[in-house]
């Protein structure tokens, strides 16, 4: 669980956004959306502990972030950036690198490293590729790589920069229903989603940034009955009589 507490976060002493207060529930998927520019990706790394807090506090199961030392910080929580070099190496290499902050001075994987390693890559759907080099995998598949590695790091909280860009569709919905079950086994999932549709069907709470705040933090249904997207994002949100939503100019 990642709580905020009147966060403020921006560069160099300036705030992009103020006074940021919402709580990101065990099991449950919480989206933060807004216009590009926003601060979106600023207040995720301002989480991941990337960025300094300018204001505030922020907790990770109860304790400020900045009290865990950094190994137990990565033990606790995993951060996916939206942008990640691509190096030359195995997945399960890659996926391996999720448990560093296990290792001690010699660096040697234990059974129970290696046991996490697999684990992450079978509930990914990635063992399949294990030998294969990262390189040689589509972007769909390298996506869930990359979630594989920040499962094996084991924490309970996973924070995710626009997890689903650059995915085709089908690839974009196969992720969201993956985050999906981690969310359902008892993960704190918090996403940065472009894609308004998405992040309402997909997520349990929805934290809406504007004009430098919190405009919103809700469920979608909430939001759409409020119409504060429509506001927002100067469309109309509509939803199918399944459930689903869609966008209209
Ligand atoms: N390293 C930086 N130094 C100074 N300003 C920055 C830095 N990175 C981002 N900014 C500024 O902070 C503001 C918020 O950027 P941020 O990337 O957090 O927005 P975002 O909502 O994630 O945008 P997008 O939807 O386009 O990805 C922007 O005005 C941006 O120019």
């Amino acid at each position: 669980m990642f709580e905020l507490r009147h966060a403020s976060v921006g560069y160099e002493g300036t705030p992009v956004l103020r006074d940021i207060s919402f709580t990101a529930q065990d099991g449950q998927i919480t989206a933060l959306v807004g216009t590009n520019g926003c601060g979106k990706t600023t207040l995720l790394k301002a989480i991941a502990r990337q960025l300094p807090l300018l204001n505030g506090e922020i907790l990770l199961q109860g304790q400020p972030i900045q009290s865990f030392d950094r190994k137990a910080f990565a033990r606790a929580a995993a951060f996916m950036p939206q942008v990640r070099n691509i190096p030359e190496i195995s997945v399960r290499g890659l996926v391996s690198h999720g448990r560093f902050p296990y290792l001690g001075l010699s660096r040697q994987m234990t059974t129970r490293d290696r046991a996490a390693v697999e684990q992450a890559m079978r509930a990914t759907g990635v063992a399949q590729w294990a030998e294969r080099d990262l390189r040689e995998l589509s972007g769909g598949e390298r996506q869930r790589v990359y979630l594989a590695m920040a499962l094996a790091q084991g924490g309970d909280a996973i924070l995710l920069d626009e997890p689903t860009t650059y995915l085709d569709v089908s690839a974009q919905f196969e992720l969201l229903e993956l985050l999906r079950t981690l969310a359902d086994q008892g993960k704190t999932l918090l996403l940065v989603l472009h894609d308004l549709a998405q992040a309402l069907q997909y997520s349990d709470r929805v934290a809406v940034v504007a004009e430098g705040r919190l405009l919103a933090f809700d469920s979608p249904a909430n939001l759409f009955e409020q119409k504060i997207l429509d506001r927002v994002f100067g469309v109309t949100l509509c939803r199918a009589p399944e459930g689903t939503y869609y966008l209209r100019r």
